[in-house]
């Protein structure tokens, strides 16, 4: 594990440690040797996007299959994780941006919606130390209702706006708006809006511990060996 002492990784460390089938090999986190993961089929990183790349090439050069939480990945950084995986054949990588069940239903719903409404927009709720805005759990999910909206040959939504103060309308990720709020209280929430012509249907997902994360982790570490090369979503684990 790395990102041990985090509060994600606390949870995935008593996870693994009460799973029979599963050994802990290593809980490691800041300024630990990362030496210290050799031995271990599966690495689980739950670190920052700040230092996951590093994590990343180490474990995929020694062998061992990540299984990423991690968040801030873009297409660049997949691609250099792809180019990597090919230079190290047999070792895989399965990053999820989120590991919750629930979540990653609500994402797959709000695919499933959204060709059927003119305008979709998302409001990303979390705590204020993350380090990332929007939450790759809103980037995804705008990806893959923009990739829908595409398909269904949807145009751009509508929107009169000519003037607005700087980040007013929020992130443009393939031209769905992702809005962030950062607010004390809050662990991870977000709310899908689609909106048609006199109705609006919202797709809501609270995460209400942490612990909620722990299931699809551990699937992951279980399954990551069957998955060839990279894997970005937790989706085909769970037959989506
Ligand atoms: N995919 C998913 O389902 C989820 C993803 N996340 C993502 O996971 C990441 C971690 O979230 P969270 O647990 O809340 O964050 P935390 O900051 O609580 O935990 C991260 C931990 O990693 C440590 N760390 C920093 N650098 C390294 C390193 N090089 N090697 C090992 N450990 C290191 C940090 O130490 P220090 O504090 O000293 O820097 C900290 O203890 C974020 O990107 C978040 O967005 C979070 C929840 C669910
Ligand atoms: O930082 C967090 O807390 C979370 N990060 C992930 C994200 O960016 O989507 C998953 C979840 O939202 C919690």
């Amino acid at each position: 594990m790395l990102g041990a002492r985090g509060r994600v990784g606390v949870e995935v460390c008593k996870a693994v440690e009460a799973a029979p089938d599963l050994e802990l090999v290593a809980a490691l986190d800041k300024d630990d040797p990362i030496e210290g993961l050799e031995g271990a089929e599966v690495v689980v990183d739950f670190t920052h996007p700040g230092v996951v790349m590093g994590n990343l090439e180490w474990a995929i050069g020694h062998g061992i299959h990540p299984v990423v939480g991690t968040t801030g990945f873009d297409e660049e950084r997949l691609a250099t994780i792809r180019g990597w995986l090919a230079a190290n054949p047999g070792t895989n990588c399965l990053i999820a941006p989120n590991f919750g069940i629930a979540a990653v239903l609500m994402m797959h719903f709000a695919q499933q919606a959204a060709r059927y409404f003119e305008s979709v927009e998302i409001v990303e709720l979390h705590h204020p130390n993350k380090a990332d805005a929007p939450s790759g759990t809103a980037r995804r999910t705008a990806e893959l209702v923009s990739e829908a909206r595409g398909k269904a040959g949807l145009g751009p939504m509508p929107d009169a706006t000519t003037t607005a103060l700087d980040g007013s309308r929020g992130a443009d990720v393939g031209g769905v708006h992702v809005h962030a709020v950062r607010l004390s209280g809050l662990i991870a929430h977000q709310e899908v809006l689609l909106g048609g012509d006199g109705e609006i249907l919202t797709l809501r997902h609270d995460t209400m511990s942490r612990a909620a994360f722990t299931p699809g982790v551990l699937l992951g570490v279980r399954r990551v060996r069957e998955l060839p090369g990279l894997t970005v979503g937790l989706e085909p684990l769970l037959d989506l």
